[in-house]
């Protein structure tokens, strides 16, 4: 599927234009030689495992800035949501502890690391847009990482240089492929298309857009520090 990206959100919607926006930005995140090299197998070990541990501690914040969309909520329904997305992402990190168990690398040991620059200075920014922002700019700077990951898979499962057998990646894969997940990236797009229409998305196009490319190459560099690591 060479359209991969054209999964998420609805056609003329907010999220579609904001990543139409985003151009090479969400191309170099989604695309990111990091990602390719998890589809074909030839990522160094060494750049997955540093990519993994940051990662770990980057969901501990990314979970507290999901939090801020139950405190920003603004119906019972909208909190209760958030609220189970708040558990979702404290889950997803047991892929990350088995990943680190089989390195020999328990959770105790895990949580010793310090965050690098590229882990801080994503998570710290997520969490400024929904400290000072409404419950749209929050989830305008939440949004690439759910729905690109889903982008990511996609763009995997179509990848021709894919490889499948054998590939150490694998689970790694299989987590975002998932049709769970999927469904979920599915939702945090037309989700934005929703609060674009409630929240005058239009009116504040040019702002929302800067956030957006911004989280983009904020994710970029996250890969990156993958990559430098290998
Ligand atoms: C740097 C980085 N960006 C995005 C994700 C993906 N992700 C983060 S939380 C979550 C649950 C749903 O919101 C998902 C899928 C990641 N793990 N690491």
């Amino acid at each position: 599927m060479s359209e991969a990206h054209q999964e998420f959100g609805a056609p003329g919607g907010l999220f579609r234009r904001l990543r139409d926006a985003a151009g090479r930005d969400w191309t170099g995140y989604t695309w990111h030689p990091f990602v390719q090299r998890v589809s074909d197998g030839t990522l160094p070990l060494l750049s997955f495992r540093h990519y993994l541990i940051q990662d770990y501690l980057f969901l501990i914040h990314f979970a507290r800035a999901k939090a801020l969309a139950v405190v920003k909520g603004e119906s019972l329904a909208a909190m209760r949501e958030k609220a189970a997305a708040v558990l979702a992402i404290l889950d997803e990190t047991k892929l990350h502890l088995k990943y680190c168990a089989e390195w020999g690398l328990s959770e105790a040991e895990v949580v010793k690391v310090p965050e690098t620059a590229e882990t801080v200075s994503y998570t710290r920014w997520v969490l400024d847009r929904g400290l000072s922002g409404d419950i749209l700019d929050l989830e305008i700077a939440l949004a690439p990482c759910t729905v690109g990951y889903g982008e990511v898979a996609l763009r995997i499962l179509a990848d021709p240089a894919r490889k499948v057998e054998g590939n150490a990646y694998q689970s790694w894969i299989d987590t975002y492929a998932d049709e769970g997940y999927q469904a979920m990236a599915r939702a945090a797009a037309a989700r934005i298309d929703a609060l674009g229409e409630s929240h005058g998305g239009e009116a504040r196009f040019a702002r929302l857009s800067a956030d957006f490319a911004e989280a983009a190459r904020l994710e970029q560099r996250f890969w990156q520090q993958g990559l430098d690591a290998g």
